[in-house]
């Protein structure tokens, strides 16, 4: 029942064609499928029994577990999102949707014949997501193929598309909160808007943050001798992004979370309230929920800041952005000609940590174009002395990340058999995702047979079979 290609992708992943990859669970639902692809041809989608980057799996309520495992594997091999679809008259029992869902279903809705209005809501709402994430303003400027990165770029997209919902970016320095924030400013579709204010609440004194936030009157205070608009004002029909909203004084909490709750405001001086209308984007390093805990930020307004909440993968846990973002770096830096990479300069740039992340990847590599010279490709004496690896530098893949995973099955009583397999299972799922389902490609790259690589995950798929390692 399950026949999956990944024909039909571009170089980001994304389906060209609007074929929706359809399947169903059990072969007693397979005319309401034959039915379900009419309705859905009606209205414009076509189907194919095999793989896409979006699909739809047909269940009956008995076929739970079938179907769970049809979504599971397809998900694995790179369908982003999948659509499950019970064929039932009454409601899906909760517990279903649970299980399809922790197998990786994106929704579930019941259906039971006839109009599909609630299948194409959800199948359009996803294409014109995709069709966002193909803009230029996001492709040129969010770089980045890794599933934790597209992930949540098609989640924060949704949101700054869809919604005037406030967010929170919270993630380590230099992992993108800022790019972000422009991001959803760009994508908002408001025709009236007007410009991303920017305000870094690290400098902001306690004196002078009332006036910065809500502007002041003209002799307001000693050397206000004109008046002078605030972020909030200058945010209207815009969008105010609050860097650093950790560092927000005390003493100004209030007076904000009026100002986000009622949109309205008073200019330092003034008498009246102005009403301003904006788009609030936070972005925090900080655990903004313990600061809550103890007492430095104020609960409410913490939760009007964080209506949406995403957190920015580290680069350590995309590595595989590392070359893409680095050769987007050099283009940037030389876009008449930019030069390549040497592989044994990818492979420095690959093994190397960065604590700073993308910034401090991005200044590698500035570096490295300063002092790379002539027409050819990038090569290792490109690298600054300062740069340069000192064995202590070079991250060696067993280190003490390995080594704590290890430490934490020990202790769960994990044996040395599973232990290996389960190794195994994380390499093969990574290289999977890595070469977007393509078996052989991902076959060759852990230098195992493409049978072997099959065996694997067969094995992982049905662990409760026992079968013995392959591989
Ligand atoms: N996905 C990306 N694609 C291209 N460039 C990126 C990406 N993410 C971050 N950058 C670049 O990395 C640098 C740091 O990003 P940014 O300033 O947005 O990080 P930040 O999380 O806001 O950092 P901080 O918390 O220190 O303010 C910027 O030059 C930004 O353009």
């Amino acid at each position: 029942m399950l026949a999956r290609s990944r024909e039909g992708s571009d170089s980001s992943g994304v389906t060209t064609r609007p074929t929706l990859w359809l399947a169903h669970a059990s072969a007693g639902c397979a005319r309401d499928r034959q039915s379900l692809t009419q309705e859905l041809a009606a209205c414009g989608w076509s189907t194919s029994a095999e793989g896409g980057t979006a699909g739809v799996v047909v269940l009956a309520p008995s076929d739970v577990h079938a179907a769970a495992t049809l979504i599971a594997s397809a998900r694995q091999d790179g369908t982003e999102r999948v659509l499950a679809v019970v064929l039932t008259q009454a409601q899906v029992p909760a517990e279903t949707s649970w299980v399809l869902l922790s197998e990786g279903a994106t929704d579930v809705v019941a259906w039971s014949g006839g109009p599909v209005d609630v299948i194409v809501a959800r199948l359009e709402r996803w294409r014109a997501v995709e069709a966002l994430l193909r803009q230029p303003v996001v492709q040129d400027t969010a770089v980045g193929h890794s599933p934790a990165w597209t992930a949540l770029l098609r989640q924060v997209v949704e949101v700054a598309a869809f919604t005037d919902a406030s967010m929170l970016l919270l993630g380590e320095s230099g992992t993108g909160k800022e790019l972000l924030a422009r991001l959803v400013h760009a994508l908002d579709t408001r025709m009236s808007k007007r410009e991303l204010v920017v305000v870094d609440c690290t400098t902001l004194s306690s004196e002078l943050a009332g006036s910065e936030l809500f502007g002041h009157e003209r002799g307001a205070f000693t050397g206000a001798a004109s008046q002078r608009e605030g972020a909030f004002s200058l945010a209207n029909d815009g969008t105010l992004f609050l860097d650093e909203v950790g560092e927000l004084p005390a003493s100004l909490q209030p007076q904000f979370l009026r100002a986000v709750q009622e949109r309205t405001f008073k200019p330092v001086g003034g008498n009246a309230w102005q009403r301003t209308r904006f788009r609030l984007v936070c972005a925090t390093h900080r655990d903004l929920r313990e600061q809550v805990r103890t007492g430095g930020f104020r609960n409410d307004l913490y939760h009007r800041l964080a209506s949406w909440t995403f957190r920015l993968p580290p680069l350590r846990e995309r590595a595989q952005d590392i070359l893409p973002l680095a050769r987007h770096f050099v283009r940037e830096l030389r876009p008449e000609a930019p030069p390549p990479f040497d592989p044994a300069v990818e492979d420095f740039l690959l093994r190397r940590d960065y604590p700073g992340n993308i910034r401090e990847l991005r200044q590698l590599v500035t570096r490295i174009v300063h002092r790379h010279i002539g027409a050819g490709p990038i090569t290792l004496g490109a690298i600054a002395e300062q740069d340069r690896p000192m064995e202590r530098r070079m991250t060696d893949w067993r280190d003490h990340r390995l080594e704590s995973a290890i430490q934490h099955a020990l202790v769960l009583g994990v044996g040395l058999k599973e232990i290996g397999r389960g190794a195994t299972d994380v390499a093969v799922r990574l290289v999977v995702e890595q070469e977007r389902g393509n078996l052989q490609r991902a076959a060759r790259k852990l230098g195992v047979t493409d049978r072997a690589l099959q065996l694997r995950r067969g094995a992982a798929r049905d662990k409760a079979d026992g079968l013995d390692e392959p591989m």
